[in-house]
């Protein structure tokens, strides 16, 4: 199996003295033969960490971008401001954008390009709902998520992140997993050819210390997306120890 890729995503969490501790430890602590490791702080801790990682393998990330380069977008960042701080990843079309902030897959497609255009590698999440999965609709809503949401020749990462298993301590089972991760390579394939067996699919929702080991070495899961247990090291540590194993 090629190398996997752990990446934490920090959401809204962190003030500049957690963040420090927290970096510090990761950096003390990753295994020698550790898997390709991306923490996403927010915005205003990317300039605090980008220097703590200087002499680390682990690389920074963000947790959104603008698709535009500059403009009147209050509050908005946009990719090539990521790049410059020493960004190399950004997740889009995280669930929790989609759902607050009423962000389509249409949006998300521009913010890849913008992504990539900056040397910034897209992880463009996806994911069904508690209802969607219940009424057998999830495969539908996943193809046309990856329809919509990656744009032609995406040379990015995918999260699969079911909205119904992220902050619930209730991951998706072995089962579930193996099953939508075939169906969304086959999806990739059918939509991309050949370039689609090479897009790294995620695993995101409650993955934690107890189940990583056993969510890494489902075929086609080439790393995780994690939230909560990306806040302590202890834990994020673990999740990363498991893929070195995986
Ligand atoms: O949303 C997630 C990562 O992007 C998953 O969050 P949790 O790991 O807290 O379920």
């Amino acid at each position: 199996m090629s190398r996997q890729i752990i990446v934490g995503n920090w959401k809204m969490n962190g003030t500049r003295q957690d963040t420090q501790v927290l970096v510090e430890a990761l950096v003390n602590g990753l295994p020698a033969s550790a898997p390709d490791v991306v923490i996403c702080p927010p915005f205003t801790q990317l300039a605090l960490v980008q220097p703590a990682l200087a002499s680390s393998p682990i690389c920074l990330g963000a947790q959104d971008c603008h698709k535009d380069v500059s403009g009147a977008h209050t509050g908005d960042i946009s990719a090539p401001m990521l790049s410059e701080l020493g960004v190399s990843y950004v997740i889009l079309g995280h669930s929790e954008r989609r759902q607050e902030h009423g962000e389509l897959d249409e949006t998300v497609r521009e913010k890849a390009v913008a992504a990539t255009k900056a040397g910034l590698t897209p992880i463009i999440c996806i994911g069904e709902t508690e209802d969607q999965r219940e009424s057998g609709e999830h495969e539908d809503v996943l193809g046309w998520q990856i329809k919509g949401s990656l744009p032609d020749g995406f040379a990015g990462i995918v999260a699969y992140e079911p909205i119904w298993a992220i902050g619930t301590g209730l991951a998706a089972t072995t089962d579930q997993i193996a099953q939508t991760m075939a169906f969304l390579r086959a999806e990739l394939v059918r939509q991309f050819g050949e370039a689609g067996k090479a897009i790294k699919i995620l695993y995101g929702g409650s993955v934690n210390a107890g189940n990583a080991v056993s969510v890494l070495s489902i075929p086609e899961v080439a790393g995780a997306l994690v939230g909560g247990a990306s806040l302590k090291a202890d834990a994020f540590l673990s999740i990363v120890s498991a893929a070195s194993a995986a």
